[in-house]
């Protein structure tokens, strides 16, 4: 493939998928996109880190070769203005994997997502994000080891994927008057109008790829967060496809909570995955509240934005909190967070985020060895006092040190482990 300005590295070997098997060589290509804002800052640092831990893993005999992709700021300066070249889309199919730093997206104005776009374009329609606690993090939880839950999220429908009419232009009109007057709904004249799409489909897609994730971790429920009692047709709707996705493709290994109290006194039966429903917004004190009682959610696109946010809150905040955009056979790995642009560019905010997102790459592509290696020492390192700001200023008893400090950090502790 000839790409204009992505110049792929001389050596390693792409990933292939062959009958529907990742097959990944000992000198990989992965493709990394280093983002805007803060992604100056976070990008060398996690590289630098994965390289280190790569490097202890396999003792040399394996290597990641990185491949910069462009998209966003970064993008428009080397592609005549262009945020969203085609040859970084071309390049991630290509490799299958990459990962990303994050993207700016104006607010009531300019261009749509970048971050939405891509996940449409390429049907990366499942957001997956961890959330679980690590020693040494400061957390408002009394006991926030019990915080240990996978957030699926439906990544390309709902409010969130921009089907929506400014107010005053002919189109919000156009659809105001038939709203009005074919559908008899009621709403305040000039109403920004939004359109909100769950599908069947799309639903069960999502729900299919948290089950089919909770029976391979061994984890012992899956919870469908919504708002179904208000909006019944699309929320509501969702439950409802939800369950029935799970009794018809995975019946014998799930139970649903009515069952598990009617038939089985609450005790969960063994080698059972519970499926359990809870409305959206008390889902956010029960996570506060009784984390230990959820482990896999699955809800759609806007609750799974804000609930991801909330989560990574109660263990460290979203300096921390990972994430990966996956389809069945591509998959783009992400920081939670934003571009913080306050802080960019002066080497201080956590790299975290990026960097546990890199650990659930090398799991993605059979390389545990690497993520387990960054966790010891990102335990290590942060129980011993050495934090960024965002953790510093809840420790009395730690020191600051900078983006780069901390990524030195974290490479000497793996050096020595
Ligand atoms: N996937 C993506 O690419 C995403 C992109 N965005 C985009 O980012 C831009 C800014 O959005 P905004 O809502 O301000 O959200 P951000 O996540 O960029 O920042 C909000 C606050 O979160 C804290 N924070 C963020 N990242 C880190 C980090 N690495 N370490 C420590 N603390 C951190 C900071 O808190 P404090 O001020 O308390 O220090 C920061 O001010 C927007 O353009 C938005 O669209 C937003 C989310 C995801
Ligand atoms: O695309 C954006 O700018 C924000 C996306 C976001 O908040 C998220 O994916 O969590
Ligand atoms: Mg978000």
């Amino acid at each position: 493939m000839g790409f204009k300005h992505v110049s792929m590295p001389e050596s390693g070997e792409k990933i292939r998928v062959e009958d529907d098997k990742m097959i990944v060589g000992d000198e990989p290509i992965l493709g990394y996109i280093e983002g805007d804002g803060i992604g100056v800052d976070i990008t060398p640092a996690c590289l630098k880190v994965w390289d280190a831990a790569v490097e202890k893993a396999y003792g040399g005999k394996r290597k990641v070769h990185w491949a910069e992709l462009y998209l966003g700021e970064k993008a428009a300066g080397i592609y005549d203005g262009d945020y969203f070249p085609d040859e970084t889309l071309d390049a991630i199919k290509d490799l299958t994997v990459a990962i990303k730093g994050p993207l700016t997206t104006p607010v009531g104005e300019g261009f749509r997502s970048l971050n939405v776009s891509l996940r449409q374009t390429l049907d990366l329609y499942a957001c997956v994000r961890p959330v679980k606690y690590y020693q040494g993090v400061p957390s408002p939880l009394r006991k926030p080891d019990d915080f240990d839950v996978v957030i699926f999220r439906e990544n390309t429908e709902d409010v969130y994927s921009g089907i929506e009419f400014e107010s005053g232009t002919a189109e919000n009109e156009k659809l105001a008057k038939f709203l009005r007057e074919e559908m008899g709904a009621k709403f305040f004249e000039g109403a920004g109008l939004g359109v909100k799409p769950i599908s069947e489909f799309g639903t069960k897609r999502l729900v299919r790829k948290a089950i089919e994730y909770a029976i391979e971790n061994d984890r012992e429920s899956v919870t469908l967060v919504h708002k179904g009692n208000i909006m019944k047709f699309t929320e509501g709707a969702f439950r409802k496809w939800g369950y029935e996705l799970a009794a018809e493709e995975f019946g014998d290994v799930t139970i649903t909570e009515d069952e598990l109290w009617e038939k089985h006194d609450g005790k969960r039966p063994e080698g059972k995955i519970v499926i359990k429903d809870r409305i959206a917004d008390i889902m956010f004190q029960l996570l506060q509240l009784r984390p230990a009682e959820f482990d896999v959610l699955a809800t759609m696109n806007l609750n799974g934005d804000y609930l991801s946010d909330a989560a990574a809150a109660s263990v460290g905040g979203i300096g921390i909190a990972p994430g990966a955009n996956m389809a069945d056979h591509v998959a783009v790995f992400e920081a939670t967070h934003g571009t913080a642009p306050k802080y960019a560019g002066q080497d201080k905010v956590n790299p975290s985020s990026l960097l546990f997102s890199g650990v659930m790459m090398f799991d993605y592509i059979g390389w545990p060895e690497v993520g387990r290696l960054i966790e010891d020492a990102f335990e290590k390192v942060v129980v011993g006092g050495t934090v960024t700001y965002d953790f510093a200023r809840q420790r009395d008893d730690a020191t600051e040190v900078k983006t780069s400090g901390f990524a030195d950090a974290l490479v000497e502790a793996i050096r020595k482990a």
